[in-house]
């Protein structure tokens, strides 16, 4: 996949358009962030007053009252740290889930190429471990950025002004942290990003092998799987170990640095206080500073790992909103109105190649479909039929050459009207986790318990009635399981609901046996009047549906005719369907009307 080549920070920086909304909260955390700083600071500086007068000088309403302030500012102090942390927290969970919500949409808006080209693992790493890295630096990293800087820089200063020779051997301590973190940011960038890319690698894994449950154990692959799934899960294991390795070594530098550090002081403050240049309270306010400078310094690192992440994740997600959905309405694309479609169906000179394919799919297929007519598509498995049939919905768009419906481009239409007119149904139908009722009404929304009951006798789908809660019962991968030839005929029911103006038919009898296919074209034949109808076959039983067949070649149409004809005229349609025949025994008698 190729990566950007833009700053590293470039797709983190764009991510603050989610923040915007959270603009004024951001300002308010960060207010509430730097008040406890100023208390956290405030404090080490009241140890020092309570040293150098109250101890000293056996004060002990004033040691009351110092002790009293201390109180009060830690008890301050605690609370806002709550506050800012819970509303740190929710309103990252609101960006990553507006986040989530436009990666969602935008994979739907993203073309049927672009979905079979991706693994889905990796999509849904990006759309659930990607998102909570970037929410974990938006809420905590990027605060904690802000404040430890602060917190740091007026540590730093008020070293200075409590005694500025010991204040220098602190400052310096920044030159070897930054050193560290220049190491730790080159090194851990690339393990980042191999160990997200390894774990939408794994997601993929592990969804094959659910999806394919029935292969794996049908083949006695289990343990090839298995193999292959600790595989990959030990990759990930390596990467996360080296990973876990580099942090806690640049973890421990970064420790060492304040600690050495304070070890001087010590030293040099003792010193100091013994050559009377700071007093008991200077150098013990001194020293509580200087510890306050540990947390930040500790948390540098985590920053710089979190951020480094935080580039990758945001890389990734951009990757798929950046892509261009392809198949978009045209500027001025207008609304096709059912009542003024004919049916007519042209192909023009229409050429198409799968991106990164070796060769052209369609080399020029010039076709025309009459309106209200049934033409079957033929062709040797693998000669682009469904391919040629997808131009129709736009489900893919053609290169060169123009799809026509009525004579108007198809890309000249919006999406939403074409697809109110063109129904499809694959031969590989798809139910969603839903009833019946709704996977039938899918494209209609609004139709009638008649509809849909006549939709259901067409495909001979019976068995719906049958069901547990008929209608309502829930199908899909949370519902009841249907077999192959039960799900075709309710995806068949589904596009025949919307009453289309072109109805568009991917080879969708294939799983049906030859009694219930004929029963089905019966009906069908009966519902297709006035519909045109474009049915890819590879059964000769099928054909009979067509009232002519058009032949798939080479990328082009090599004829076009009754069954009948073109069994009479082209040898190799003869070939093709004679051999599909054979198969089911079944080509005596067939002959298209
Ligand atoms: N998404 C895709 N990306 C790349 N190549 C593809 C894609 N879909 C199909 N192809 C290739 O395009 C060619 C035509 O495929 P298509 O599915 O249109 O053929 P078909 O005639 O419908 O085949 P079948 O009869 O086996 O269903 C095949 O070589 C196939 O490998």
């Amino acid at each position: 996949m190729p990566r950007s080549t833009h700053h590293p920070l470039h797709n983190l920086w764009r991510t603050r358009s989610y923040m915007r909304p959270y603009a004024a909260l951001y300002v308010w955390m960060i207010l509430a962030g730097v008040v406890t700083t100023a208390l956290g600071v405030a404090l080490p500086l009241i140890v020092q007053r309570v040293v150098d007068g109250p101890v000293l000088h056996g004060d002990d309403r004033g040691l009351f009252l110092l002790g009293a302030l201390a109180l009060a500012l830690g008890l301050v102090e605690a609370l806002l740290i709550f506050i800012r942390r819970w509303v740190q927290a929710n309103s990252a969970l609101r960006m990553e889930t507006s986040m989530r919500d436009d990666l969602y949409r935008h994979l739907q808006s993203l073309s049927v190429s672009f979905h079979d080209g991706w693994q889905s693992g990796q999509l849904l790493s990006r759309a659930t471990t990607d998102l909570a890295i970037i929410r974990r630096f938006l809420s905590f990293g990027l605060i904690f950025l802000v404040l430890n800087t602060a917190t740091a820089i007026t540590v730093v200063a008020l070293l200075f002004d409590l005694y500025w020779p010991l204040a220098l051997v602190v400052a310096a301590s920044a030159g070897p942290l930054f050193w560290f973190s220049q190491q730790f940011t080159r090194r851990y960038n690339a393990a980042a990003r191999l160990m997200q890319d390894q774990q939408g690698d794994l997601a993929t894994v592990a969804e094959e092998s659910a999806g394919g449950i029935r292969l794996i154990k049908a083949f006695g692959r289990r343990e090839h799987m298995a193999e292959k799934f600790t595989r990959y899960a030990r990759d990930l294991h390596d990467t996360a170990v080296g990973k876990a390795l580099m942090v806690s070594r640049t973890w421990a530098k970064f420790d060492a640095v304040p600690n050495v550090t304070l070890a001087v002081v010590l030293v040099g403050g003792a010193l100091a206080v013994a050559r009377d240049r700071m007093t008991v309270g200077e150098l013990v306010a001194f020293v509580s500073l200087q510890l306050m400078l540990i947390w930040p310094i500790d948390a540098l690192g985590y920053i710089i790992a979190n951020a480094q992440e935080a580039m990758t994740a945001a890389d990734r997600f951009y990757e798929v909103v950046d892509t261009d959905p392809a198949i978009t309405d045209r500027p001025g694309a207008a609304v096709l109105e059912r009542g003024d479609v004919g049916g007519e169906v042209r192909f023009d000179n229409v050429r198409f190649a799968y991106p990164d394919a070796p060769a052209e799919v369609l080399r020029g297929v010039d076709l025309v479909v009459r309106p209200g007519e049934t033409l079957a598509i033929a062709g040797v498995t693998g000669a682009g039929k469904s391919t040629l049939v997808s131009l129709v919905p736009r489900l893919i768009d053609a290169d060169h050459g123009r799809v026509l419906l009525d004579g108007r481009d198809v890309r000249d239409v919006t999406l939403e009207s074409l697809r109110t007119v063109v129904a499809v149904a694959f031969e590989e139908p798809i139910l969603f986790s839903m009833s019946v009722r709704e996977n039938l009404t899918l494209g209609r929304p609004d139709a009638t318990d008649a509809e849909i009951d006549e939709a259901i006798d067409v495909v001979q789908a019976d068995f719906v009635r049958t069901l547990p809660w008929g209608l309502d019962t829930r199908v899909g991968e949370q519902g009841l399981s249907l077999s192959g030839g039960q799900r075709q005929r309710l995806a068949l029911a589904r596009a025949v609901l919307t009453r289309p103006k072109v109805l568009v038919l991917d080879d969708p009898l294939s799983a049906l046996d030859v009694h219930t296919e004929a029963l089905v074209e019966r009906a069908l034949t009966r519902v297709l009047t006035g519909t045109t109808a474009i049915i890819v076959v590879h059964r000769p039983s099928t054909v009979a549906l067509a009232d002519r067949v058009a032949f798939l070649s080479d990328g082009v149409i090599a004829g076009v005719g009754t069954h009948s004809e073109l069994l009479a005229t082209n040898p190799s349609y003869a070939a093709v369907l004679s051999a599909a025949a054979d198969d089911a025994g079944e080509l005596a008698g067939e002959g298209a009307r």
